[in-house]
């Protein structure tokens, strides 16, 4: 299980993170949606010590991540795949290199057991004959699913996921998505998936939070989301710009027109 209680976390004067609370329970798959720049990735990276609260606490399988020895933090962190928002491959190492790295720095395995693990994992992504490839012979949407390879050679109990599908195509953001319900549901991974996508969320969610001004501002079983009638949830979900839609009307593009002119109801 993972927790949050009430975490704050200020960069200089900028307060992101405001008394961020949220619980995570084992086998479930928790989608955080909410605008740019809210702090979704800044509230993900806490779970594995990427950053430290300034206040509250963050809770993983019953230990709190801040007050972890580096032995303890490194321990926690093989439970924890991280898929970044950006594929974040090594450019001059193989596709089964990239796979590998994270065994080989766990230095735990021989590398016969590295090997099975690397091809084990890549046939779950369904990209069994790409380990000798490089990064730039793949597209981003295979790229994505090497990073979530990564992750899960692993064999960690928690992945977090941060924007998994964005940039990809429909139907390769489709791959992605069946994939995260494959983690879930074959190999009982617990995941966290950070997406701008809403049908990504209703697809790969047990639930959604909706992260605002710093705090889960709703957090609710898909339906619950989908079905919410709070006003900034429904604005969110159904990608609603922020000025009034009349106003869009008459400006053509917001801030086209001075904002006399565009706040004019047009009837
Ligand atoms: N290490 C850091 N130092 C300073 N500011 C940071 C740092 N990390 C994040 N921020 C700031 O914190 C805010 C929240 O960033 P974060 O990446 O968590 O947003 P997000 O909700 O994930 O956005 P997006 O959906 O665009 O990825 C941003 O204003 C960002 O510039």
């Amino acid at each position: 299980m993972i927790e949050f209680k009430n975490v704050h976390k200020a960069f200089g004067p900028k307060k992101v993170l405001r008394g961020f609370s949220l619980t995570v329970n084992e086998g479930e798959t928790m989608v955080i949606i909410g605008y740019s720049g809210t702090g979704k990735s800044v509230a993900i990276k806490h779970i594995v010590g990427l950053l430290e609260p300034d206040e509250g606490e963050v809770w993983v399988d019953g230990l709190r991540v801040d007050q972890l020895s580096r032995k303890d933090l490194y321990a926690l962190r093989g439970n924890i795949g991280y898929v970044f928002q950006f594929a974040a491959l090594f450019d001059s190492m193989t596709i089964g290199e990239n796979v590998a790295m994270g065994l080989r720095k766990q230095g735990e395995l021989t590398e016969q057991e590295i090997g099975t693990r690397v091809t084990e994992a890549l046939n779950l992504v369904d990209l069994p004959d790409v380990q000798n490839r490089m990064p730039s012979e793949l597209s981003g949407g295979m790229r994505k699913r090497v990073g979530i390879a990564r992750a899960i050679a692993l064999r960690p109990k928690y992945i977090l996921y941060d924007e998994p599908t964005t940039g990809l195509d429909p139907v390769t953001s489709a791959t992605i998505d069946q994939l995260m319900v494959r983690m879930r549901e074959q190999l009982g991974v617990t995941g966290i998936v950070i997406t701008h996508d809403m049908r990504s969320a209703y697809t790969v969610g047990t639930r959604i939070a909706m992260l605002y001004e710093g705090q889960v501002h709703a957090v609710g079983t898909v339906d619950e989301i989908q079905h919410s009638k709070d006003p900034l949830v429904r604005q969110f979900v159904e990608g609603r710009p922020t000025i009034d839609d009349e106003s869009v009307l008459v400006a053509g593009l917001p801030g086209s027109l001075p904002p006399d002119v565009a706040t004019t109801p047009h009837r």
